[in-house]
């Protein structure tokens, strides 16, 4: 729906994304701009971004993650994430290397790798999770290093130099190599 404070889709979808997208969401991952826009809540510190989760599964949702928040530091984002499935809860959060630059893209292949891991370990968030950033960060690292080294010293980086490099990444995407760690957060 939008990143940085700014809308992708017409304003006016908004209500219809509200009303009518999240409560057929099974599992939802919102970036912080997109969950504060749908929930009509802003994510200060952890326990807004606990409520804002809350306002995703009373929408209906059973697994909502925060891809990423400005909760963190200057050098690392924060992941939230939290499930409630068969009467059980789960709520964690990650924290995310952060890399210097912006990509396009990345909400889409956080959703696709979020959704394949839980299917892959029985709707398991923390492994989900974790092996999700852990391919993200593998796959933004290398798309950063080839851009770079296709643009050269002096020639700054454009959304074409930075396309994600899927391909080179398959054997990452099937095999993770394990590195962020999630930590549950109690009640
Ligand atoms: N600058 C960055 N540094 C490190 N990881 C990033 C960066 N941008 C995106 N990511 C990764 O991509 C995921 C999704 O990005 P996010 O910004 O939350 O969603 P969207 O792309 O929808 O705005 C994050 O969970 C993180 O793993
Ligand atoms: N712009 C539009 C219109 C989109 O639909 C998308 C993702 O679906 C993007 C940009 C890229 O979004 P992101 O980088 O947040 O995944």
């Amino acid at each position: 729906m939008g990143d940085h404070g700014k809308m992708y889709v017409p304003e006016d979808l908004l209500p219809v994304y509200r009303e009518h997208i999240v409560p057929l969401a099974d599992i939802i991952t919102p970036n912080q701009y997109e969950a504060e826009l749908l929930s009509g809540r802003k994510i200060k510190n952890e326990g807004d971004a606990l409520e804002v989760m809350k306002w995703f599964h009373d929408q209906g949702a059973k697994t909502v993650v925060l891809s990423s928040t400005e909760l963190g530091s200057e050098n690392e984002l924060l992941g939230l994430a939290s499930s409630v499935i068969n009467g059980t809860s789960t709520r964690l959060q990650i924290g995310i290397p952060r890399l210097p630059v912006n990509f396009t893209g990345t909400g889409d292949l956080f959703a696709s790798l979020l959704l394949g891991w839980m299917h892959h370990t029985d709707s398991n968030l923390k492994k989900s999770v974790e092996n999700t950033v852990d391919t993200m960060q593998t796959i933004l690292r290398r798309t950063l290093d080839m851009a770079r080294q296709e643009a050269g010293p002096d020639t700054p980086l454009t959304v074409r130099h930075l396309e994600l490099k899927l391909v080179q990444s398959l054997d990452d995407i099937r095999s993770p190599v394990s590195k962020c760690k999630a930590s549950v957060l109690e009640n």
